[in-house]
Parts: C-alpha cells; sequence; structure tokens
C-alpha cells in the first residue's frame, strides 16, 4: 500500500457532492403548485356537487379521478426534486493512495437468455470489452449465465477465449479506449498491419459464430478438439431443453494458468448454464443472478461485484475505478482495500448506441435513469436500474449492521477461496449450488441475494437492500460507462414497458408497498420516489380519459371545461405550463434536446395509454391465477429495413398488436373531434367555451402525427397494420354511438 498520509494531510477525496441550485426553486414550485392543486380539487368537488344530469356526473366524476391520480403522481415526483445532486470521482486520488496490486477483486455477471434474441456474437463482444478492463486482469472473474441453455452461446464463449488471448494485449500496448471488439472496428482506428490483423481474427470469429448460430448447431467442421467436443456434447443430451437441463459450467479462461500473447495472465472467464426443470420455478433475471452470486462465492468470491445485460458493453476502461471510489472511501471505512462502506451498490446511468436524432421512442429513458435518479441520490441513493451497477457483495447479506448468513459457510462474503477454480472440489460445490433445487427451504430471494417476487427484479432488489439501510450512489460521469442496445420498433418498446408495469405493479401491492413499509424504512420522500414507480402505470387512467372524454363531449357540443374568460381558465393555464415547463427544464438541463424532449412526453402519452393500461390487465390476470407472459425477452436484433426507418426516425408499427389499438382508436377520435371543434367554431363563435377542449385533442392531434402517417399514409411493411385501423375506426365509432346514448 502507498503511504499518501506520511505528510500528515488528510488524503485526497475520492468523490464529491455537489448540491443543485435548483432545489431552492423547486421547493417554492412545489408550495405554489400545491395550492393550485387544491384550488382546482375544490373547483371539481362543487361540479360534482352541482352536476344535474347523469352526463355531467359521469363527467365530472372522471375528471376528478383523473386530475386526483395526476395529483398523486405529481406529488410522488417532488422525491426527485427536493434535493438533487451531482456527484463526481476523482480515481487519479484512488490511484495515488492505493496500488493496483490492492485493488479488490471483481466478479463481473453477464447474463443472456436466447441466443436468437441475443445473439451470441454480441453477447461475446460484451465480455470482452469487460475482460479486457484497464484492472489487474488476475482480479477479474467474467460469468456469463446462459438461461437459454444454448451449445451455439458456449460455442460462442470458447471462441471468444481464443480471440481474448489477442485482443487484450492489443487493447493495452495500443491504448485502445473502446475496447469492445464491434464497437472498436466501428470507429475511425489506426490502421497499421497489426490492427488488420487482429480484425481479420475478429472477424473470422464472427462469421464462425453467426454461421453456427444461423445453422441452430455447432456442426463438426467447426470441433477441432476432443474436448470442446465433451463439453458441446452436454447439450445434446436426450430430453435437454432451455427449460429442462441439467447444470452446465465451464472455466474457459483460468487467470491461474492462461495466459494471452504477451505472456500476461488472463482473467477467469466462467460459462453458466444453470440447472433447470419445468416443475421448479427459476424467477428468471433474479434466479440466474443469484445463482451467478452462489458460483462465483464457490470460485473467486470477490468483495465487488458488477451486474450486466448481455448488450451493455463497457465504453470506459477506467470504469471499475469510478465505483471503487464510494466503496474505498476511507473517510468511511476502516481503510483502504476493506469494504466497509454502506453503499451496496454505485450505479451508472443506462446509456445506449445508436438512438436517432430525435430519439422517438424516448429510449432514453431520461427521467429514470437520470433525471429522477439525480435526486433520490440526494436522499438514500438511486434505484437499481439492472445493469451496469458495481455492487458491494455483502450488501446481498442483510443490512450494514443486521448480517444475514447464507446457509452455507463458503457462499458467505467474507469467505477466502483458497482452492483453485477448476480443481474437483470446487466444480462439485459450483454444480450443487447452481442446481434448480438448492434454493428450497433458503433465503435466497426473500432475505438474501436478489429478491424475488417481481418481474423489475432490479427495482425491488434496490429498493429492499435500501430498506435494509444501505445507501447507493449514482455515477455519471460525461463518456459513457457502458452502451446498450435500444429496442427499434414501437412493438417491443410497448412490450418491454408493459413487463415493466406488471413487475412494478407486483411491488405496489406486495407486503413490501414503497408507500407503507417503504415509507417507514427509507423515509417519506424515498417511498414516494419509489411509490412513484410502482404506481407508474395508474397513469393510464388519466391519460385514458383525458384522450377520451373531452374530445367526445366535443363532438357532442357539450363544454366541459371553464371558458377563456372565466379565471378557473388561468388554473388550468397555470397547471398546465406549470408541470410540462418544470418537465422540459429538467430534461434539457442533463444533457437533452428540445426534440428529445418533445419526443420523450409523447412516448409518455403512448405509454401510458397502452403499455400502462394493457399492464395493469395482465397484472389482473396473474392475480387471478392466469397464465401470463412472464420475462419476454426484448429482441436486440436489428433488421436491415427496420434500421433504416428507425434512422429515418420513422416509426415502426408493422406487426399486429392489440396495444396499437388504443394509440390508433384515440388519434383518430382526437382528430375527428378536433375537425369537428374547427367547424363548430368557426361557424358559431363558441369559442370561448370550447378552447380548452379544442387545446386537449389538438395536443393530441399534434402527439398523433407519427400514427396518422403509419395508418393513412405509409405504404411500407413498417406502417399500421390495416386491420388495427379498421378496427380502432370502428371502436371509435361505437364510442360515439354509447356517448351518445348516455347523453340524450
Ligand atoms: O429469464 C431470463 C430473462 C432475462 N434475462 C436477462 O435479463 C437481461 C434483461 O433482459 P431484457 O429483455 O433486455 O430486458 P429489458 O427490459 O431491456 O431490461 C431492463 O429491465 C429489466 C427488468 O427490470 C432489467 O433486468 C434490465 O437490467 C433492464 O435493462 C438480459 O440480459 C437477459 O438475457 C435472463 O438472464 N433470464
Ligand atoms: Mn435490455
Amino acid at each position: 500500500m502507498k503511504s499518501a498520509t506520511t505528510s500528515g494531510l488528510p488524503p485526497p477525496p475520492l468523490h464529491s457532492l455537489h448540491l443543485l441550485p435548483r432545489r431552492h426553486f423547486n421547493s417554492l414550485f412545489a408550495a405554489v403548485y400545491t395550492a393550485a392543486i387544491s384550488s382546482l380539487l375544490y373547483r371539481h368537488s362543487l361540479k360534482l356537487l352541482h352536476s344535474t344530469s347523469p352526463i355531467s356526473l359521469l363527467i365530472s366524476l372522471s375528471l376528478l379521478i383523473s386530475d386526483l391520480i395526476l395529483a398523486f403522481m405529481w406529488c410522488t415526483t417532488q422525491a426527485f426534486r427536493m434535493n438533487p445532486v451531482q456527484r463526481r470521482e476523482h480515481p487519479e486520488s484512488l490511484e495515488k493512495a492505493l496500488d493496483r496490486r490492492d485493488f479488490p477483486g471483481l466478479d463481473i455477471f453477464i447474463c443472456t437468455a436466447d441466443p436468437y434474441k441475443e445473439p451470441p456474437v454480441d453477447v461475446v463482444n460484451t465480455a470482452l470489452s469487460v475482460m479486457a478492463y484497464d484492472y489487474p486482469a488476475e482480479k477479474v472473474s467474467v460469468y456469463v449465465s446462459d438461461d437459454g441453455g444454448s451449445e451455439l452461446t458456449m460455442f460462442a464463449f470458447m471462441e471468444a477465449a481464443r480471440f481474448g488471448k489477442l485482443w487484450l494485449p492489443f487493447c493495452r500496448e495500443n491504448k485502445v479506449t473502446e475496447r469492445c471488439p464491434h464497437a472498436y472496428f466501428s470507429s475511425t482506428y489506426d490502421l497499421t498491419a497489426k490492427t488488420l490483423e487482429i480484425k481479420m481474427m475478429y472477424e473470422s470469429m464472427k462469421v464462425k459464430v453467426e454461421s453456427v448460430v444461423a445453422k441452430g448447431r455447432v456442426s463438426d467442421e467447426y470441433i477441432s478438439r476432443e474436448e470442446e467436443s465433451q463439453i458441446l456434447n452436454q447439450y445434446r443430451a436426450k430430453d435437454f431443453s432451455r427449460q429442462n437441463h441439467p447444470s452446465i459450467i465451464q472455466v474457459l479462461l483460468n487467470s491461474n494458468k492462461d495466459v494471452d500473447s504477451c505472456g500476461e495472465p488472463m482473467p477467469n472467464l466462467v460459462y453458466l448454464s444453470r440447472e433447470k426443470s419445468k416443475g421448479s420455478p427459476h424467477h428468471f433475471k433474479a434466479g440466474a443472478l443469484n445463482a451467478l452470486l452462489r458460483v462465483s462465492a464457490t470460485m473467486t468470491n470477490s468483495p465487488i461485484i458488477l451486474t450486466l445485460d448481455c448488450d451493455m458493453y463497457s465504453n470506459d476502461p477506467t470504469t471499475a475505478q469510478r465505483a471503487l471510489c464510494y466503496f474505498l472511501d476511507q473517510s468511511k471505512s476502516a481503510g483502504p482495500g476493506v469494504i466497509g462502506s454502506n453503499y451496496a451498490y454505485v450505479q451508472f446511468p443506462q446509456r445506449y448506441h445508436g438512438i436517432n436524432k430525435a430519439d422517438i421512442y424516448a429510449s432514453e429513458h431520461k427521467r429514470l435513469f437520470l433525471v429522477n435518479a439525480m435526486g433520490l441520490d440526494g436522499l438514500k441513493g438511486p434505484n437499481y436500474v439492472g445493469t451496469g451497477c458495481f455492487f458491494n457483495r455483502r450488501a446481498f447479506f442483510g443490512g450494514p449492521c443486521s448480517y444475514v448468513p447464507p446457509e452455507a459457510s463458503e457462499l458467505s462474503p467474507d469467505y477466502i477461496v483458497d482452492k483453485p477454480i477448476n480443481g474437483k472440489e470446487v466444480f462439485r460445490k459450483a454444480h450443487q449450488v447452481a442446481g434448480c433445487y438448492y434454493e428450497n427451504q433458503t433465503s435466497w430471494g426473500s432475505k438474501i441475494g436478489f429478491r424475488y417476487g417481481s418481474l423489475v427484479e432490479d427495482y425491488y432488489t434496490g429498493y429492499r437492500l435500501q430498506c435494509e439501510g444501505w445507501k447507493s450512489a449514482l455515477c455519471d460521469p460525461s463518456r459513457a460507462a457502458f452502451l446498450g442496445d435500444i429496442p427499434i420498433t414501437i412493438n417491443d418498446v410497448l412490450n418491454q414497458v408493459k413487463r415493466w408495469s406488471v413487475g412494478l405493479l407486483e411491488v405496489a401491492f406486495s407486503k413490501c408497498s414503497p408507500l407503507t413499509y417503504g415509507s417507514r424504512n427509507i423515509g417519506i420522500l424515498m417511498g414516494l420516489g419509489y411509490a412513484h414507480y410502482s404506481l407508474l402505470p395508474i397513469w393510464s387512467i388519466p391519460i385514458t380519459i383525458y384522450g377520451l372524454v373531452p374530445s367526445l363531449a366535443l363532438l357532442q357540443g357539450l363544454p366541459i371545461f371553464p371558458k377563456v374568460s372565466e379565471p378557473w381558465f388561468w388554473l388550468y393555464a397555470f397547471l398546465f405550463l406549470g408541470s410540462y415547463g418544470q418537465d422540459c427544464f429538467d430534461f434539457m438541463s442533463t444533457r437533452g434536446t428540445f426534440r428529445r424532449w418533445w419526443s420523450d412526453q409523447r412516448m409518455w402519452l403512448m405509454r401510458a395509454s397502452s403499455a400502462f393500461s394493457f399492464g395493469i390487465v395482465e397484472y389482473m390476470s396473474k392475480c387471478l391465477g392466469m397464465e401470463t407472459h412472464g420475462f419476454n425477452v426484448t429482441s436486440k436484433v436489428m433488421e436491415d429495413e427496420q434500421s433504416q426507418r428507425y434512422d429515418d426516425g420513422i416509426f415502426e408499427f408493422g406487426v399486429p398488436s392489440p396495444m396499437f389499438l388504443p394509440l390508433a382508436s384515440l388519434a383518430t377520435l382526437n382528430l375527428v373531434a378536433f375537425l369537428a371543434g374547427l367547424a363548430r367554431v368557426s361557424k358559431g363563435g363558441e369559442f370561448d367555451a370550447f378552447f380548452v377542449q379544442m387545446f386537449v385533442a389538438g395536443f393530441g392531434v399534434l402527439n398523433s402525427f407519427p400514427i396518422y402517417g403509419a395508418m393513412f399514409l405509409r405504404r411500407d411493411s413498417g406502417r399500421m397494420p390495416i386491420n388495427t385501423t379498421l378496427t380502432s375506426t370502428l371502436l371509435v365509432g361505437a364510442l360515439f354511438v354509447l356517448f351518445n346514448k348516455i347523453h340524450v
């Protein structure tokens, strides 16, 4: 250890915190806005009391419910606004205080689940990008979990182990920053003989892996050694399927033995496909991560863990050092090298490559990953978002002051592994803990490890860790630490959000609900913040009502909002402009553009009226014991034509999906109502009474331009399927008739 403190000066800080000045404005604004909301609710109650007909009662009631939900959601967002902060790390101070030889061990978990939705060559790229971390190689262990139980992925990694021996020294010697081979060869790089040679090796690996995937099987021509054929034979046993197979564990690189082409040690590379059986629940990704936690404990048991999705490659080789700035904070822990801090995890915001200029699907999720996360960071810390997150292994075993030991001492976070990683004993133990019945009668998933019970295991696990007293930190360096793939069709986007909705509702209505259990354990503001997410899907209710009611009433010539000449009008104007304005400011002041903000709010409306509603329905079906989708993995495959349209900023519908129905119906209804409103005011001068309704419908129309294009103008294969267009038109007609019936 270097002695930075011999001079008597305190060691330089490893990280620093900056409170954002906007917090003052936010508090003031919150006070004013609360007053405005109260007046609005007052007006609603008056309206409700004085409603004269069934239709006006129905309208007043629906508007009251909508505004109550909007007001509630607005309250929960205060958690993100009261104390937003920005952090900075000082990795240079870390390197001064701590010798690289004293860096703690780092276990990296990469999850993959389906070789056809998650191409193995991409998974390999992710693995190589972190194997090449600028970190002592013998301290790094990369564990790949293959829930697809596929020989294709295994084959890809056998190839990757070979190619890695060239790639790692190449990165080191040429000081490459893009350590993901695919990203490197897609960038502008120096054309030297060495580069070309490596590129050829990479391409040949890629071609091999892709052709194996295309065939669906590793044919004999690709198997050169008896050992390889033995490994692959495990997948060819009778009755082997992805839902039903024994565990497969393979140490592909062993840092004690394997060296790269320059004779330097390689990191460990371990492939794991946990045991699966149809009779035993596998808990999707959370189950995979827990198997990884245990298997890695038997082999390396490093105190620091990085979890990565298979599409999130490293974009900066020094990222681990940034995370260490928190975990090794000397001012808070027993000393450098000791993981004694109260940080359970250090989360890097998810960032993506290939997003188009307007970010049409709001794939950045800027609020989730950045704006809100900065807000929570000023309280107890950001939520965990599943990937790009460094953990303190100890955090999976009870709170900072209440250790919960695992059932076997070899799995405890302080156990020191002193046996060879591919020795018989470790091998036997590793298979045992990867078994599908292993967790029965243990605390895995409830008190230790990643938590079960929600399809958003990341959100739920982070939340539970914070409830136990752990803190977390948001680490947002200007160069993205990781870059991932985004879904490029609206169907994929909506399906992903629907899955999230189900998972969030599972938490909202569990015994650990953030509003009750959360507020008690992490304080009211953090509780509100987590409640905001768990109840996101209820946004569908006000948005659908605002999409339907003002337009239907407009079509009937029924005014439902205050006239422009009334003072109440200004209340509406303030509430709308105030919340949109603040949202826009938050968005733009965190590396945002106006265009992307517009897409973001548009996607919010689309997600709410479609995926959130479907999520609620699916959650209710699940509660009733009906069969549901489970964890439907998002496809990372990009078809050329779709890719091209995405790059051009064109929405991709294409496939028939019930989730498009509310989008198409609301778009049509708003358009018809807006035109009818225009006709009405141009004839009769009732502009004063119908302005707000026309504004709401018009706002819907403005946000629906991509939908009209897809329904009525486009001819390409990404357009709205004809059947959806027809059904939605019929639906609008039916709604009109129904509303008309109630009205008269
Ligand atoms: O049974 C499963 C299902 C999924 N996965 C892996 O989980 C990851 C995330 O799956 P993906 O389909 O990409 O889901 P997304 O909705 O895009 O992921 C977001 O949402 C998930 C659920 O909240 C988080 O786990 C992710 O980290 C977060 O990026 C992928 O690496 C999968 O291979 C498994 O290992 N086993
Ligand atoms: Mn993903």
